[in-house]
C-alpha cells in the first residue's frame, strides 16, 4: 500500500475561500481554525510579511496538534495582503475604511501577496513561499465606491474587494496567479506539497 498516498491535509484557516480551494484537490482534509497573532511590522517587505504570518498560522495549529492525533498530515497555513504603493492594506474594520482603501486602489495598479507554509506534522519540517499578483482595477466613481463598500463584500477581505464576487466588475486585468488573489495559490501549493509526499496530480 502506498502511505504517502493517505497523507492529509490540515488547514489552519478559517477563510471559507480557501477551504474550497484545498476541497477542489481531491485530497482528504480537515480545517483547524489557526489562533496566530497576526500584527506585524509593516516596514518589512511584503513577502516577508506574508510568510511570516502564514508560518505562524501553520505553528500554532502544529503546537496545539493533540498527542493522540494522527500525524500523517501536512499542516497548511496562509495569509494574504494588498499593497499599494508601500502602504499594506490588511482587512477594513468598517464599511468607512472600506470606502478609503477602495478609494486609493481605483483607477490604478496594487499588488496581492500571499505567503504558504507546509509543517510536516510528523516532523515538524516546514518549508515557506509566496506569490505575488498584479491587480489593476477601474477608475471608480464615489458613488461607486460607496456602493460597493456598502455591499459589504469586502470587509472580511484584504484590500476590502472580493475579485471572485462582485469585485469582478471593478478589476480589468491581472497579472499572475488569480487564486493568489482568492488567497491561495493553488498550483504553488501543489508543487510545496510534492516535497512533502502529497502528489495531487
Ligand atoms: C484581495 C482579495 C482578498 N481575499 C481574501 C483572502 C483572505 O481570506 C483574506 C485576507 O485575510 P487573511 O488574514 O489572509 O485570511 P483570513 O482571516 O480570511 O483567514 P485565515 O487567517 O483564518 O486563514 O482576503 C479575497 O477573498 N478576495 C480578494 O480579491
Amino acid at each position: 500500500m502506498d502511505t504517502a498516498k493517505l497523507r492529509r491535509i490540515i488547514l489552519a484557516s478559517t477563510s471559507p475561500r480557501r477551504r474550497e480551494l484545498i476541497a477542489s484537490l481531491a485530497i482528504p482534509f480537515e480545517v483547524v481554525p489557526s489562533h496566530a497573532e497576526e500584527s506585524f511590522e509593516a516596514s518589512l517587505p511584503p513577502e516577508q510579511i506574508v510568510m511570516e504570518l502564514a508560518g505562524r498560522k501553520a505553528e500554532a495549529v502544529y503546537r496545539e496538534l493533540d498527542s493522540s492525533a494522527d500525524r500523517n498530515a501536512v499542516i497548511v497555513g496562509s495569509d494574504t495582503i494588498v499593497v499599494r504603493d508601500r502602504e499594506v492594506l490588511g482587512k477594513p474594520k468598517d464599511t468607512q475604511e472600506a470606502a478609503d482603501m477602495l478609494r486609493s486602489l481605483q483607477g490604478r495598479a496594487h499588488v496581492v501577496y500571499t505567503g504558504v507554509a507546509c509543517i510536516d506534522a510528523l516532523t515538524g519540517r516546514r518549508h515557506v513561499d509566496y506569490r505575488a499578483t498584479t491587480v489593476r482595477m477601474k477608475a471608480l466613481t464615489e458613488a461607486e465606491i460607496q456602493a460597493y463598500a456598502r455591499s459589504g463584500e469586502g470587509l472580511d477581505k484584504a484590500g476590502a474587494y472580493a475579485i471572485q464576487g462582485l469585485g469582478a466588475t471593478i478589476v480589468t486585468g491581472i497579472e499572475g496567479c488569480y487564486f493568489n488573489v482568492v488567497g491561495l495559490p493553488v498550483s504553488l501549493l501543489v508543487d510545496m506539497l510534492k516535497d512533502f509526499d502529497i502528489q495531487v496530480l
